[in-house]
């Protein structure tokens, strides 16, 4: 039975949806990395929000997961290289929780300019402090929106309900898009010299970590203020309380710290700091959406191969996974054929797909013929990984489609350059929908692969089938199916049999030394 572990607090309609789909699901939260990795073998899906660190080590030990859904968007405590490597899809839910979190970077924006947190501990506390708490309006002001993807650009549009001008850096950004969204597209520079409220919706990335640090504030205008609802290393947090100290920065409002859980913060009790503990995406409906969206993608892929939401996987509808399914069964056949037929270093791989197939996501079956082409080679490649290690190693892969039908109403063709030669293998699906072989080095057969074949390549002669049963025959393997073909009359031929055990060395050495013979090779398909 499939099985799923939650190891975060999730909304209980996760689960409901895990078990509706008949998927077991336990759910554990707070555990330790070493309770995790003890618990995690155990389990085809992990569903997480931020707490959880997916790291090396817990992959390494997840021997059965397929994939880790995140209820939420930053997939900043996954370690997706690892993941990746290890064949095991990462996947969020993109959309689920923006508007409540750019909601949260407004709620900030207000609570910095008003002190509301502040005003509101004094006056609990009896003191009537009404002339400490001066603020300022936001009409009429600038706000800086740096990262305007889905959050920035719901955030942008609300400010600009409020009257605000709002200007943009994001180099991503186009100026279409700038202009939909009702925003002036600027440079950083620019933006930290304009702005009196910042607010950052960028992921943390090398290019973003620490974008706003001692050199940013230098830069931006006396009292400006800044909101953080994206991630804590976006902002140097001790040239953040040096600006603060200075009188530089008038108020930092801060969702997310650098380290989290932020227990300590050097930040932390400093009059002009408005903190919450990473609540952006915490409301009712938000944790609804993404609870529930992270199980039906999760349950998909587990159940039907879709692949929705993937960081490190294209994306495969539930209709399509219908269709691709044989289609995956050929491409990997196909390729681990090709694979098996391949003994020097592989420079290139040309996959033509060529009618019905065209119609269809072809992404995913290149992966899976690429998958079995290097998988004698390697272990540990995957259909996760089988593109990222391909590029690794200069394998250049080359797909074309070709709509019309030729012989066959579908047709995958495989062609494999190694430093020494080119050598290709053609599949179709017949009406029973199982992949059959109908080319090898341009020769035409018809196969249906089984466990065990020999492949075997000779000069087309008469006495090669008799010989051959003979030694097979001697050997007590007996022969299930026998395709032939050949390029001419008299040239060469290709037999590929299958049989009901595997051949041993010994008969494949009686099988190459008969007359005529050229190369035999025992297939494991
Ligand atoms: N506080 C919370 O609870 C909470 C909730 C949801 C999301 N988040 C975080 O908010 C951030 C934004 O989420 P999103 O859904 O808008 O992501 P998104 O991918 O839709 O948008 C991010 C934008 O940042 C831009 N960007 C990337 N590098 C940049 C750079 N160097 N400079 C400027 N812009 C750059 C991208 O082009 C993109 O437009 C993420 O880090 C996410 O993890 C936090
Ligand atoms: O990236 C996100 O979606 C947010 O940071 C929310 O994180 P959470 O699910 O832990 O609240």
């Amino acid at each position: 039975m499939v099985k799923v572990l939650i190891s975060d607090k999730l909304s209980p309609l996760a689960k409901e949806i895990f078990e509706k789909r008949g998927i077991q699901t336990d759910q554990i939260v707070g555990m330790t990395p070493e309770e995790l990795i003890a618990k995690i073998p155990e389990y085809d899906g992990l569903a997480i929000r931020s707490a959880t660190k997916v790291t090396p080590e817990v992959l390494a030990a997840a021997e059965n997961l397929k994939v880790v859904g995140r209820a939420g968007i930053g997939v900043d405590n996954v370690d997706i290289k690892a993941a990746t490597a290890n064949g095991v899809v990462v996947m969020n839910t993109p959309f689920g929780n923006s508007i409540t979190t750019a909601e949260h970077a407004i709620a900030m924006m207000f609570a910095v300019a008003r002190q509301i947190p502040q005003a509101n501990e004094s006056t609990h506390a009896g003191k009537w402090e009404k002339s400490k708490f001066m603020g300022v309006e936001l009409t009429s002001k600038t706000l800086g929106v740096i990262g305007c993807g889905n959050i920035g650009a719901i955030a942008a549009d609300r400010a600009l309900g409020l009257k605000m001008k709002v200007v943009a850096f994001d180099p991503f950004l186009s100026q279409e898009r700038a202009e939909e969204i009702g925003v002036e597209k600027v440079e950083l520079d620019e933006l930290l010299s304009r702005a009196d409220f910042i607010t950052l919706h960028t992921p943390l990335t090398d290019s973003t970590r620490g974008i706003i640090g001692k050199d940013a504030f230098a830069k931006m205008k006396d009292g400006v203020r800044i909101i953080n609802c994206a991630r804590g290393g976006l902002i140097d947090e001790e040239a953040l309380k040096e600006a603060l100290d200075s009188g530089k920065v008038a108020g930092a409002a801060l969702d997310v710290f650098a380290v989290e859980p932020a227990k300590e913060n050097a930040l932390f009790g400093h009059e002009k700091v408005v903190a919450t503990p990473h609540l952006g995406a915490s409301t009712t409906e938000a944790q609804v959406n993404v609870a529930v969206q992270v199980a039906e993608q999760m349950a998909d892929y587990l159940l039907d191969g879709a692949v929705t939401n993937a960081l490190n996987m294209p994306s495969v509808s539930a209709e399509e996974a219908t269709r691709l399914n044989p289609y995956m069964k050929l491409a990997g056949e196909l390729g681990s054929f090709a694979g098996q037929l391949t003994e020097n270093a592989l420079q290139k791989i040309q996959i033509e797909y060529q009618g019905d197939v065209t119609e269809l996501n072809i992404r995913p079956l290149t992966a899976i013929v690429v998958e079995g082409l290097l998988q004698p080679l390697m272990d540990s490649v995957n259909m996760v990984n089988a593109m990222a290690i391909a590029k690794e190693r200069d394998i250049e892969i080359i797909e074309s489609k070709n709509e019309g039908e030729g012989d066959y109403h579908t047709m995958i063709k495989v062609s494999v350059t190694t430093d020494k030669q080119t050598r290709s293998v053609a599949g179709t699906l017949f009406a029973d929908r199982r992949p059959r072989i109908v080319e090898v080095k341009d020769i035409r057969l018809e196969a249906e692969l089984s466990h065990d074949m020999l492949y075997v390549t000779n000069e087309d002669l008469p006495g090669f089938i008799g010989a051959l049963g003979t030694v097979l025959g001697d050997a007590g393997l007996n022969i299930a199916t026998f395709s032939l073909g050949r390029a001419a009359e008299g040239g060469e031929a290709i037999a590929l049999v299958s049989i009901d055990q595997p051949a041993s060395d010994e008969v494949l050495a009686k099988v190459q030394a008969l007359p005529h013979v050229r190369q035999v090779k025992a297939l494991k398909f």
